[in-house]
Protein backbone atom coordinates (compact mmCIF):
# COMPACT_ATOMS: atom_id res chain seq x y z
CA UNK A 1 0.00 0.00 0.00
CA UNK A 2 1.50 3.33 -0.87
CA UNK A 3 1.28 6.30 1.44
CA UNK A 4 0.09 9.32 0.45
CA UNK A 5 2.41 11.87 -0.79
CA UNK A 6 2.55 15.10 1.14
CA UNK A 7 2.51 18.52 -1.17
CA UNK A 8 4.09 21.06 1.50
CA UNK A 9 2.76 24.69 0.51
CA UNK A 10 4.82 27.57 2.02
CA UNK A 11 2.75 29.53 4.70
CA UNK A 12 3.90 33.23 2.75
CA UNK A 13 2.06 32.00 -0.54
CA UNK A 14 -0.70 31.26 1.30
CA UNK A 15 -1.03 34.34 3.48
CA UNK A 16 -0.36 36.44 -0.10
CA UNK A 17 -4.11 35.27 -0.86
CA UNK A 18 -6.53 37.86 -0.37
CA UNK A 19 -9.40 35.31 0.42
CA UNK A 20 -10.09 34.31 4.14
CA UNK A 21 -8.45 31.13 5.41
CA UNK A 22 -10.95 28.99 7.15
CA UNK A 23 -8.85 26.74 8.98
CA UNK A 24 -6.31 27.97 11.11
CA UNK A 25 -2.91 28.20 10.57
CA UNK A 26 -0.07 26.74 12.16
CA UNK A 27 3.71 26.68 10.44
CA UNK A 28 3.01 25.57 7.48
CA UNK A 29 0.16 23.57 5.64
CA UNK A 30 0.49 19.99 5.07
CA UNK A 31 -1.61 18.58 2.54
CA UNK A 32 -2.09 14.67 1.75
CA UNK A 33 -2.99 14.02 -1.71
CA UNK A 34 -2.99 10.63 -3.62
CA UNK A 35 0.61 9.38 -4.44
CA UNK A 36 -1.05 9.31 -8.00
CA UNK A 37 -0.84 13.31 -8.33
CA UNK A 38 1.86 15.34 -9.29
CA UNK A 39 4.50 17.09 -7.15
CA UNK A 40 6.19 19.10 -10.07
CA UNK A 41 9.21 17.64 -9.27
CA UNK A 42 10.57 18.69 -12.65
CA UNK A 43 9.32 20.43 -15.34
CA UNK A 44 6.94 18.05 -17.87
CA UNK A 45 7.51 18.16 -21.69
CA UNK A 46 4.48 18.74 -23.85
CA UNK A 47 6.40 17.49 -26.73
CA UNK A 48 7.05 14.15 -25.12
CA UNK A 49 3.29 13.62 -24.22
CA UNK A 50 4.19 13.28 -20.81
CA UNK A 51 0.68 14.19 -18.88
CA UNK A 52 0.17 12.13 -16.05
CA UNK A 53 -3.03 10.22 -15.52
CA UNK A 54 -3.82 11.23 -12.06
CA UNK A 55 -6.98 10.30 -11.04
CA UNK A 56 -6.94 6.99 -9.33
CA UNK A 57 -10.23 5.28 -9.79
CA UNK A 58 -9.81 5.61 -13.88
CA UNK A 59 -6.19 3.91 -13.43
CA UNK A 60 -7.95 1.21 -11.36
CA UNK A 61 -10.55 0.92 -14.36
CA UNK A 62 -7.50 0.40 -16.68
CA UNK A 63 -5.77 -2.78 -15.14
CA UNK A 64 -9.14 -4.33 -14.42
CA UNK A 65 -10.62 -3.57 -18.37
CA UNK A 66 -7.52 -4.99 -19.55
CA UNK A 67 -8.13 -8.01 -17.86
CA UNK A 68 -4.52 -8.18 -16.42
CA UNK A 69 -3.89 -11.79 -14.45
CA UNK A 70 -0.68 -13.29 -11.97
CA UNK A 71 -0.14 -15.10 -15.37
CA UNK A 72 0.51 -12.11 -17.72
CA UNK A 73 3.98 -10.46 -18.43
CA UNK A 74 3.21 -6.84 -19.48
CA UNK A 75 4.67 -4.54 -21.61
CA UNK A 76 4.20 -0.90 -20.82
CA UNK A 77 5.25 2.25 -23.08
CA UNK A 78 5.70 5.14 -21.14
CA UNK A 79 5.23 4.53 -17.86
CA UNK A 80 6.31 7.68 -16.58
CA UNK A 81 6.23 8.23 -12.60
CA UNK A 82 4.68 5.23 -12.54
CA UNK A 83 1.27 5.78 -11.73
CA UNK A 84 -0.29 2.80 -13.96
CA UNK A 85 3.16 0.52 -13.62
CA UNK A 86 2.34 -0.13 -9.61
CA UNK A 87 -1.10 -1.19 -10.00
CA UNK A 88 0.41 -3.72 -13.18
CA UNK A 89 3.20 -4.77 -11.04
CA UNK A 90 0.11 -5.47 -8.32
CA UNK A 91 -2.62 -7.31 -10.73
CA UNK A 92 0.98 -8.94 -13.25
CA UNK A 93 3.69 -11.50 -13.15
CA UNK A 94 6.08 -9.28 -14.68
CA UNK A 95 6.03 -5.59 -16.25
CA UNK A 96 8.39 -4.57 -18.87
CA UNK A 97 8.27 -0.67 -19.29
CA UNK A 98 10.15 1.11 -21.55
CA UNK A 99 10.64 5.22 -20.80
CA UNK A 100 12.53 7.83 -22.73
CA UNK A 101 13.20 10.30 -19.90
CA UNK A 102 15.79 9.60 -17.71
CA UNK A 103 14.08 11.86 -15.03
CA UNK A 104 10.51 9.50 -15.18
CA UNK A 105 12.73 5.88 -15.14
CA UNK A 106 14.39 7.36 -11.68
CA UNK A 107 11.45 7.84 -10.54
CA UNK A 108 10.28 5.20 -11.24
CA UNK A 109 12.83 2.97 -10.20
CA UNK A 110 12.61 5.02 -7.06
CA UNK A 111 8.60 4.81 -6.31
CA UNK A 112 8.50 0.78 -6.88
CA UNK A 113 11.99 0.31 -4.85
CA UNK A 114 9.54 1.64 -2.07
CA UNK A 115 6.93 -0.75 -2.83
CA UNK A 116 9.62 -3.81 -2.51
CA UNK A 117 8.36 -4.47 -6.04
CA UNK A 118 11.50 -4.19 -7.98
CA UNK A 119 11.59 -7.73 -9.12
CA UNK A 120 8.63 -8.09 -10.97
CA UNK A 121 10.02 -4.82 -12.97
CA UNK A 122 12.05 -4.71 -15.94
CA UNK A 123 12.69 -0.57 -17.05
CA UNK A 124 14.37 -0.14 -20.27
CA UNK A 125 15.34 3.31 -21.05
CA UNK A 126 15.09 4.38 -24.65
CA UNK A 127 12.75 5.12 -27.47
CA UNK A 128 9.97 2.71 -27.66
CA UNK A 129 9.54 3.34 -31.82
CA UNK A 130 13.72 2.21 -31.39
CA UNK A 131 14.43 -0.35 -29.52
CA UNK A 132 13.23 -4.78 -30.14
CA UNK A 133 10.67 -5.30 -27.11
CA UNK A 134 11.49 -8.43 -25.21
CA UNK A 135 8.23 -11.09 -24.85
CA UNK A 136 5.38 -10.27 -23.52
CA UNK A 137 1.92 -11.82 -24.14
CA UNK A 138 -0.95 -7.86 -23.33
CA UNK A 139 0.29 -4.57 -23.77
CA UNK A 140 -1.25 -2.06 -21.22
CA UNK A 141 -0.18 1.54 -21.45
CA UNK A 142 -0.98 5.40 -21.45
CA UNK A 143 1.30 6.36 -24.45
CA UNK A 144 2.37 9.28 -25.60
CA UNK A 145 -0.26 10.25 -28.55
CA UNK A 146 2.36 11.57 -30.74
CA UNK A 147 3.53 7.89 -31.59
CA UNK A 148 -0.03 6.19 -31.45
CA UNK A 149 0.03 5.31 -35.18
CA UNK A 150 3.43 3.95 -35.54
CA UNK A 151 3.50 1.93 -32.11
CA UNK A 152 0.47 0.37 -33.03
CA UNK A 153 1.90 -0.40 -36.54
CA UNK A 154 5.13 -1.89 -34.54
CA UNK A 155 2.98 -4.09 -32.34
CA UNK A 156 0.96 -5.60 -34.88
CA UNK A 157 2.65 -6.06 -37.80
CA UNK A 158 6.43 -6.50 -36.14
CA UNK A 159 6.08 -9.99 -35.45
CA UNK A 160 5.01 -9.85 -31.66
CA UNK A 161 3.31 -12.54 -30.34
CA UNK A 162 0.82 -10.97 -28.09
CA UNK A 163 -2.93 -11.37 -27.49
CA UNK A 164 -4.03 -7.46 -26.24
CA UNK A 165 -3.32 -4.09 -26.08
CA UNK A 166 -4.96 -1.88 -24.30
CA UNK A 167 -4.07 1.62 -24.94
CA UNK A 168 -5.34 4.94 -24.18
CA UNK A 169 -5.38 7.05 -26.68
CA UNK A 170 -7.09 10.55 -28.18
CA UNK A 171 -10.55 10.35 -28.73
CA UNK A 172 -10.54 11.24 -32.19
CA UNK A 173 -7.98 8.77 -33.23
CA UNK A 174 -9.79 5.89 -31.36
CA UNK A 175 -12.70 6.33 -33.16
CA UNK A 176 -10.83 5.99 -36.38
CA UNK A 177 -8.94 2.81 -35.02
CA UNK A 178 -12.21 1.22 -34.07
CA UNK A 179 -15.10 2.38 -37.07
CA UNK A 180 -16.04 -0.69 -38.98
CA UNK A 181 -16.93 -0.43 -43.16
CA UNK A 182 -20.07 1.51 -43.36
CA UNK A 183 -19.06 4.28 -40.04
CA UNK A 184 -18.24 7.74 -41.37
CA UNK A 185 -14.51 7.35 -39.55
CA UNK A 186 -13.89 4.01 -41.24
CA UNK A 187 -10.81 4.37 -43.60
CA UNK A 188 -7.75 2.65 -45.03
CA UNK A 189 -6.21 3.06 -41.94
CA UNK A 190 -9.19 1.12 -39.78
CA UNK A 191 -8.71 -1.08 -42.93
CA UNK A 192 -5.14 -2.48 -42.61
CA UNK A 193 -5.56 -2.98 -38.77
CA UNK A 194 -8.11 -5.02 -39.16
CA UNK A 195 -6.66 -7.32 -41.45
CA UNK A 196 -4.85 -8.51 -38.23
CA UNK A 197 -6.68 -7.55 -35.40
CA UNK A 198 -10.25 -6.16 -33.62
CA UNK A 199 -10.43 -2.66 -32.23
CA UNK A 200 -13.00 -1.90 -29.46
CA UNK A 201 -13.86 1.24 -27.83
CA UNK A 202 -13.47 0.46 -23.76
CA UNK A 203 -14.35 3.73 -22.59
CA UNK A 204 -14.09 7.16 -21.92
CA UNK A 205 -11.28 9.20 -20.15
CA UNK A 206 -11.91 13.30 -19.40
CA UNK A 207 -8.81 15.49 -20.05
CA UNK A 208 -9.08 16.59 -16.54
CA UNK A 209 -7.93 13.17 -15.47
CA UNK A 210 -4.58 14.16 -16.19
CA UNK A 211 -2.02 16.60 -15.00
CA UNK A 212 -0.90 19.01 -16.96
CA UNK A 213 -4.39 19.11 -18.37
CA UNK A 214 -4.34 18.44 -22.25
CA UNK A 215 -6.39 19.89 -25.01
CA UNK A 216 -7.93 16.74 -25.82
CA UNK A 217 -10.14 14.12 -24.31
CA UNK A 218 -8.90 10.32 -24.53
CA UNK A 219 -10.31 7.03 -25.07
CA UNK A 220 -9.38 3.47 -23.83
CA UNK A 221 -8.91 0.64 -26.65
CA UNK A 222 -8.56 -2.93 -26.13
CA UNK A 223 -7.07 -4.20 -29.46
CA UNK A 224 -6.90 -7.96 -30.14
CA UNK A 225 -4.88 -10.02 -32.39
CA UNK A 226 -6.51 -12.14 -35.05
CA UNK A 227 -5.52 -15.68 -35.75
CA UNK A 228 -2.41 -15.73 -33.38
CA UNK A 229 -0.95 -13.21 -35.88
CA UNK A 230 -1.21 -14.30 -38.45
CA UNK A 231 -0.99 -12.18 -41.71
CA UNK A 232 -3.28 -13.39 -44.51
CA UNK A 233 -2.28 -11.52 -47.31
CA UNK A 234 0.79 -10.49 -48.72
CA UNK A 235 1.37 -7.58 -46.40
CA UNK A 236 3.62 -5.11 -49.54
CA UNK A 237 0.12 -6.62 -52.09
CA UNK A 238 -1.90 -5.64 -49.48
CA UNK A 239 -0.43 -2.14 -48.55
CA UNK A 240 -0.76 -0.83 -52.71
CA UNK A 241 -3.77 -2.74 -52.98
CA UNK A 242 -5.67 -0.81 -49.81
CA UNK A 243 -3.53 2.31 -50.98
CA UNK A 244 -5.27 2.39 -54.00
CA UNK A 245 -8.60 1.25 -52.67
CA UNK A 246 -8.89 3.90 -50.62
CA UNK A 247 -7.49 6.74 -52.34
CA UNK A 248 -10.63 8.09 -53.45
CA UNK A 249 -13.72 9.08 -50.61
CA UNK A 250 -16.59 9.01 -53.13
CA UNK A 251 -15.93 7.37 -56.04
CA UNK A 252 -16.36 3.55 -57.06
CA UNK A 253 -13.67 0.76 -57.22
CA UNK A 254 -14.28 0.46 -60.90
CA UNK A 255 -13.60 4.44 -61.31
CA UNK A 256 -10.62 4.42 -59.24
CA UNK A 257 -8.62 1.16 -60.74
CA UNK A 258 -9.30 2.90 -64.45
CA UNK A 259 -7.21 5.37 -63.49
CA UNK A 260 -3.56 5.26 -64.88
CA UNK A 261 -1.28 5.84 -61.38
CA UNK A 262 -3.65 3.63 -59.71
CA UNK A 263 -3.02 0.27 -61.70
CA UNK A 264 0.43 1.21 -62.06
CA UNK A 265 0.54 1.18 -58.09
CA UNK A 266 -0.92 -1.99 -58.26
CA UNK A 267 1.46 -3.23 -61.34
CA UNK A 268 4.22 -2.30 -59.64
CA UNK A 269 3.70 -3.79 -55.78
CA UNK A 270 2.37 -6.86 -57.54
CA UNK A 271 5.58 -7.65 -59.04
CA UNK A 272 7.76 -6.06 -55.98
CA UNK A 273 10.06 -9.17 -53.93
CA UNK A 274 9.64 -7.57 -50.48
CA UNK A 275 8.04 -9.33 -48.09
CA UNK A 276 5.83 -8.91 -45.11
CA UNK A 277 8.69 -8.03 -42.48
CA UNK A 278 12.07 -7.04 -44.11
CA UNK A 279 15.15 -8.48 -41.26
CA UNK A 280 12.11 -8.39 -38.42
CA UNK A 281 11.26 -4.39 -39.31
CA UNK A 282 7.83 -3.48 -38.89
CA UNK A 283 6.22 -1.72 -41.85
CA UNK A 284 6.09 1.73 -41.90
CA UNK A 285 3.14 3.58 -40.57
CA UNK A 286 2.81 6.18 -43.00
CA UNK A 287 2.31 3.71 -45.64
CA UNK A 288 -0.36 2.42 -43.48
CA UNK A 289 -2.02 6.04 -43.10
CA UNK A 290 -1.70 7.46 -46.44
CA UNK A 291 -3.44 7.61 -49.53
CA UNK A 292 -2.36 6.85 -53.01
CA UNK A 293 -2.89 11.06 -54.27
CA UNK A 294 -0.55 13.85 -55.19
CA UNK A 295 2.30 10.60 -55.30
CA UNK A 296 4.31 10.61 -58.59
CA UNK A 297 4.75 7.66 -60.48
CA UNK A 298 5.65 9.75 -63.93
CA UNK A 299 9.37 7.74 -63.55
CA UNK A 300 7.90 4.02 -63.11
CA UNK A 301 5.31 4.77 -65.90
CA UNK A 302 7.89 5.98 -68.55
CA UNK A 303 9.76 2.45 -67.95
CA UNK A 304 6.84 0.54 -68.36
CA UNK A 305 5.60 -1.24 -71.71
CA UNK A 306 2.45 0.57 -72.25
CA UNK A 307 1.24 -2.47 -73.87
CA UNK A 308 1.93 -4.74 -71.02
CA UNK A 309 0.18 -2.21 -68.78
CA UNK A 310 -2.83 -1.88 -70.49
CA UNK A 311 -3.65 -5.69 -70.82
CA UNK A 312 -2.87 -5.50 -66.88
CA UNK A 313 -5.73 -2.57 -66.57
CA UNK A 314 -8.00 -4.35 -68.77
CA UNK A 315 -7.74 -7.69 -66.90
CA UNK A 316 -8.54 -5.46 -63.62
CA UNK A 317 -12.18 -4.29 -65.10
CA UNK A 318 -12.51 -7.30 -66.05
CA UNK A 319 -12.24 -9.12 -62.31
CA UNK A 320 -13.84 -6.25 -60.78
CA UNK A 321 -17.22 -6.89 -63.05
CA UNK A 322 -16.52 -10.86 -62.59
CA UNK A 323 -16.85 -10.04 -58.85
CA UNK A 324 -19.37 -7.41 -58.78
CA UNK A 325 -17.37 -4.92 -56.98
CA UNK A 326 -17.07 -2.21 -60.25
CA UNK A 327 -19.70 -0.25 -58.25
CA UNK A 328 -18.75 -0.36 -55.04
CA UNK A 329 -16.90 2.28 -52.72
CA UNK A 330 -14.25 1.26 -49.95
CA UNK A 331 -16.46 3.18 -47.46
CA UNK A 332 -18.53 -0.10 -47.29
CA UNK A 333 -16.55 -2.53 -48.08
CA UNK A 334 -15.13 -5.47 -45.90
CA UNK A 335 -11.65 -6.53 -45.43
CA UNK A 336 -13.12 -9.97 -46.85
CA UNK A 337 -14.33 -8.43 -49.65
CA UNK A 338 -10.42 -6.65 -50.06
CA UNK A 339 -8.85 -10.38 -49.66
CA UNK A 340 -11.39 -11.49 -52.32
CA UNK A 341 -10.73 -8.76 -54.85
CA UNK A 342 -6.99 -9.59 -54.47
CA UNK A 343 -7.18 -13.01 -54.67
CA UNK A 344 -8.70 -12.47 -57.91
CA UNK A 345 -6.54 -10.23 -59.13
CA UNK A 346 -3.47 -12.66 -58.30
CA UNK A 347 -4.86 -15.85 -60.45
CA UNK A 348 -5.00 -14.08 -63.72
CA UNK A 349 -2.73 -15.66 -65.56
CA UNK A 350 -0.38 -13.45 -67.25
CA UNK A 351 -0.12 -9.82 -67.00
CA UNK A 352 -0.96 -10.27 -63.65
CA UNK A 353 0.65 -10.78 -60.01
CA UNK A 354 0.82 -14.30 -60.59
CA UNK A 355 3.99 -15.42 -61.04
CA UNK A 356 5.63 -17.88 -63.09
CA UNK A 357 6.79 -20.25 -59.56
CA UNK A 358 2.63 -19.29 -58.15
CA UNK A 359 2.07 -20.80 -61.44
CA UNK A 360 3.90 -24.00 -61.01
CA UNK A 361 3.50 -24.37 -56.69
CA UNK A 362 -0.58 -23.78 -58.25
CA UNK A 363 -0.68 -26.62 -60.99
CA UNK A 364 1.52 -28.55 -58.53
CA UNK A 365 -1.57 -28.21 -56.00
CA UNK A 366 -3.70 -29.25 -58.22
CA UNK A 367 -2.05 -32.18 -59.37
CA UNK A 368 0.01 -31.18 -62.11
CA UNK A 369 2.42 -33.76 -63.58
CA UNK A 370 6.51 -32.40 -62.85
CA UNK A 371 6.35 -32.68 -67.20
CA UNK A 372 3.52 -30.14 -67.54
CA UNK A 373 5.05 -27.76 -64.83
CA UNK A 374 8.14 -27.86 -66.85
CA UNK A 375 5.66 -27.20 -70.28
CA UNK A 376 4.44 -24.30 -68.59
CA UNK A 377 7.96 -22.42 -67.54
CA UNK A 378 9.28 -23.67 -71.31
CA UNK A 379 5.90 -21.62 -72.33
CA UNK A 380 6.65 -18.61 -70.22
CA UNK A 381 10.36 -18.61 -71.23
CA UNK A 382 9.45 -18.66 -74.98
CA UNK A 383 6.27 -16.11 -74.22
CA UNK A 384 4.42 -18.93 -75.96
CA UNK A 385 1.41 -17.79 -74.70
CA UNK A 386 -1.21 -19.99 -77.24
CA UNK A 387 0.59 -22.95 -76.24
CA UNK A 388 0.57 -22.09 -72.66
CA UNK A 389 -3.00 -21.56 -72.33
CA UNK A 390 -3.40 -24.79 -74.46
CA UNK A 391 -1.32 -26.26 -71.61
CA UNK A 392 -3.66 -25.14 -69.09
CA UNK A 393 -6.58 -25.75 -70.61
CA UNK A 394 -5.62 -29.50 -70.21
CA UNK A 395 -4.74 -29.32 -67.03
CA UNK A 396 -7.16 -26.92 -65.05
C1 LIG B 1 1.17 10.30 -21.38
S1 LIG B 1 2.62 10.06 -20.42
C2 LIG B 1 2.07 8.69 -19.50
C3 LIG B 1 2.67 8.57 -18.16
C4 LIG B 1 2.10 7.46 -17.31
N1 LIG B 1 1.96 6.23 -18.03
C5 LIG B 1 0.77 7.85 -16.72
O1 LIG B 1 -0.22 7.22 -17.08
O2 LIG B 1 0.71 8.75 -15.93
C6 LIG B 1 3.69 9.37 -21.68
C7 LIG B 1 5.06 8.91 -21.19
O3 LIG B 1 5.74 8.36 -22.33
C8 LIG B 1 7.09 8.79 -22.35
N2 LIG B 1 7.53 8.77 -23.77
C9 LIG B 1 7.37 9.72 -24.72
N3 LIG B 1 7.86 9.31 -25.91
C10 LIG B 1 8.35 8.06 -25.71
C11 LIG B 1 9.00 7.11 -26.53
N4 LIG B 1 9.23 7.36 -27.84
N5 LIG B 1 9.38 5.93 -26.00
C12 LIG B 1 9.16 5.66 -24.70
N6 LIG B 1 8.54 6.53 -23.85
C13 LIG B 1 8.15 7.71 -24.34
C14 LIG B 1 7.05 10.17 -21.73
O4 LIG B 1 8.30 10.55 -21.22
C15 LIG B 1 5.96 9.99 -20.65
O5 LIG B 1 6.54 9.55 -19.47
Amino acid sequence: METPTRLLIPISKLLSSNKPHITPLSQSFLLHTSPDSWDCRFPLHQQRGQHILINPSVLDAIVRKAGVSPDDSVLEVGPGTGNLTVRLLGAARHVTAVEIDGRMVEALRERVENLGLSHKLTVIRGDAMKIQFPSFNICVANIPYGISSPLIAKLLFGSYQFCTATLLLQKEFACRLTALPGDSEYNRFAANIRLVAEAELIMDVSKTDFAPVPKVDSSLVTIRTRNGGIIPADLNEWYGFTRVCYSKKNKTLGAIFKQEKMALELFKRSRSKKKNCINGEFVNIVDLESDGEGESEEKETKQMDPHELGLFKEKIGKVLEKVGFNQKKHSNITNEDLLCLLRAFKFQPRGSVLSIGHLCKFLINLGGRYWIVCQVLQCCREKCFQILQGVLKTVL
